[in-house]
């Protein structure tokens, strides 16, 4: 079994999925539960060693006592290191053979665990758990219908006080925030002051360890000079440093953008209330450092100074008010700057070039607990991603021409698409422009290309069939559907009864790789799904689909496969199917890269019968 924490996260995580599926509901939230449980405190001791060992850096006597060449930054940045290596070594639970992992991370953060966990409350006789469950998952995702529907139907119980229902996943300040602000409501300007002013040290503290949160590993996908290493990562870092305001500014899902100083405005009128006028005045010009131009705190400030007991000197603006703000300028400064400058072609050449040659594999197939099969990222940019997604709405609104208009897969789902070949045909009568097929030839090389790298292929391969397809949950279709998008199937052989995979028509046996390029991430479900069996009752991993992401693997029984209903939205990838077999290689591919040079020879098409472009569909 493995040995750290983010790998057992996931390995709780799964054995969750799988309880789930298997409706093992008792099982789904104990397996469940561990794993948040031990995703928090391994996000704790990750948070506490880099904070702390920040805080030390900054307490050591410098080697030398004057600063010369910012040198002391970099013995601060030496013995950091030091120290957060030590930090790890004492949590050898979660730190051992410790390699952070984005995917785990974001399955976390994102809250994922509760869209399962719900149901298996639900399922085990716990509507208030599977009504907090939603109601947590809600505050990171207010918009999800599906989840908004099932709080909906929960609180509707008999047995489910909506009053007592929690946000599990609730920081420490946001109850005392709002018992900050409900004193105020009832007058009770003590309370007022002990809860905010809890709340703010609170606050800072989510914040710093959000912070620290940020600063975590990077890949920057080429290897760049030193410098400019350094300041890849600081920006990616300071990216993700700005949005922990956005994140911490949500009370139980009510967005408030000026949560920090709300703080200090509160603070400001308890402390009059309560005769304090000095801090009252300290309160009141915290505000303004945020906000300098607020006419009700300068109309305060104004009535503050006219009373006899207040001298000027009390508006002084607390301390951490001050540090707060001047960071958060210079802050916003850097990246306004950086967003200014480095918008160059140039620049983003280098960036591209650099990281095209750079393969990089999301998911092994350990990860994947499968032979012959891997997950890479970035293969696609969210523009490309965009415009291939507007080529096959815009054909599929035409009507393309293809077989039915509904899913052959599932009734609940329409299924439309282009082919590269109709690309192609559509490029030839001028019905669309060549940058169209010019990106969709581009991009299914590059997958090529990272297939016959990860599987070292030396054999000559051909592509054999190349499709994108978007699959869109009808809008007369139940929401909480369970069913497949497209049913456990393996790509060259038909799965009998028996078990056995037989390599026989109607299967497509010459395919040898198949791959597929995500093209977005905005709809319900369609996770992509590795089974070990036609009934899926033993998945073996779950991919989610995303921009720029795919999945590539050996088109036999050794790699069953299958897409979980689309519930809403509409989901778009590129399927391509690769062969050793000549015979079945795809002629249109290299007519395609003749029409685009424009040296299109009539001859060639005389071998292609140009109708056969239209008919040729995969089902
Ligand atoms: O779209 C996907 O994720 C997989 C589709 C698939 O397995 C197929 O078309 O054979
Ligand atoms: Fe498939």
């Amino acid at each position: 079994e493995p040995t750290n924490t983010t790998e057992s996260c996931v390995y709780l995580y799964e054995n969750g999925v799988e309880a789930y599926l298997e409706n093992r509901f008792a099982d789904c939230v104990d397996f469940f539960e561990k794993a948040l449980q031990k995703y928090r405190s391994y996000k704790k001791k990750l948070q506490g060693c880099r904070l702390k060992c920040k805080y030390d850096a900054e307490l050591s006597e410098p080697l030398y006592p004057v600063d010369v060449d910012n040198l002391l930054f970099y013995e601060k940045a030496v013995k950091q290191t030091l120290c957060i290596m030590r930090c790890k070594k004492e949590y050898p639970e979660h730190f051992d053979n410790f390699n952070v992992n984005p995917e785990t991370e974001k399955l976390f953060e994102e809250q994922k665990p509760y869209e399962y966990l719900h149901i298996c409350y639900f399922q085990t006789g716990d509507p208030m758990k599977a009504a907090s469950s939603a109601f947590t998952y809600l505050v990171s995702h207010p918009d999800d219908k599906v989840m908004q529907t099932n709080l909906k139907h929960y609180s509707s119980m008999k047995n489910v006080n909506m009053e007592e229902i929690e946000n599990f996943e609730a920081e420490d300040y946001v109850y005392l925030y709002v018992h900050g602000a409900n004193s105020y409501e009832h007058k009770d300007w003590r309370g007022v002051e002990e809860n905010m002013e809890e709340s703010l040290v609170a606050y800072l503290q989510a914040e710093e360890e959000c912070r620290a949160q940020c600063e975590g590993p990077f890949d920057q996908g080429w290897y760049p000079d030193f410098i400019p290493s350094i300041s890849n990562h600081f920006t990616f870092c300071l990216k993700c440093k700005q949005k922990c305001k956005t994140r911490l500014g949500s009370l139980n899902g009510e967005k408030h953008d000026d949560l920090l100083p709300s703080h200090y405005h509160y603070l400001q009128y308890a402390y009059f209330k309560l005769g304090h006028l000095r801090k009252a005045c300290e309160a009141v010009a915290s505000y303004l450092l945020f906000y300098p131009d607020d006419e009700t705190m300068l109309s305060n400030m104004k009535y503050y100074s006219g009373l006899p007991k207040v001298q000027d000197t009390f508006f002084q603006p607390r301390e951490e008010a001050i540090r707060y703000v001047q960071r958060q300028i210079y802050e916003t400064r850097i990246l306004k700057f950086i967003n200014k400058e480095f918008r160059s072609k140039t620049i983003e050449q280098d960036t591209y070039e650099a990281s095209e040659r750079n393969f990089r594999v999301t998911l092994t197939e350990k990860q994947l607990r499968g032979a012959k099969r891997f997950v890479s990222d970035g293969l696609a940019s969210e523009k490309e991603c965009k415009t291939l997604i507007g080529l096959a709405k815009m054909f599929a609104k035409l009507g393309d021409g293809y077989e039915g208009e509904r899913s052959p897969h599932t009734i609940m789902e329409k299924f439309e698409g282009i082919t590269l070949s109709r690309a192609l045909f559509l490029v030839y009568f001028r019905l669309l422009k060549p940058d169209y097929l010019d990106l969709y030839l581009k991009l299914t090389e590059d997958v090529k290309r990272r297939v016959q790298d990860y599987f070292k292929i030396k054999k000559k391969l051909y592509f054999s069939y190349t499709q994108l397809v978007c699959r869109s949950a009808l809008p007369e279709s139940p929401k909480n559907r369970h069913d497949f998008s497209h049913e456990i199937h393996a790509d060259n052989c038909n799965i009998l009864n028996s078990g056995v995979c037989e390599k026989s028509p109607p299967a497509y046996t010459w395919r040898d790789y198949s791959a597929i390029l995500y093209l977005n991430s905005n709809f319900d479900g369609g996770e992509f799904i590795f089974a070990s069996d036609k009934a899926a009752t033993h998945v073996q991993s779950v991919i989610e689909p995303r921009c720029g992401r795919m999945i590539a693997f050996t088109s036999g029984s050794e790699n069953l496969h299958g897409v979980k209903a689309v519930r809403s939205g509409s989901r778009c990838a590129i399927g391509i199917w690769f062969t050793h077999d000549e015979k079945y290689a795809d002629e249109d591919r290299s007519i395609a890269y003749h029409v685009l040079d424009n040296d299109i020879n009539f001859d060639m098409f005389s071998s292609v019968d140009i109708s056969t472009l239209k008919r040729k569909t995969n089902t």
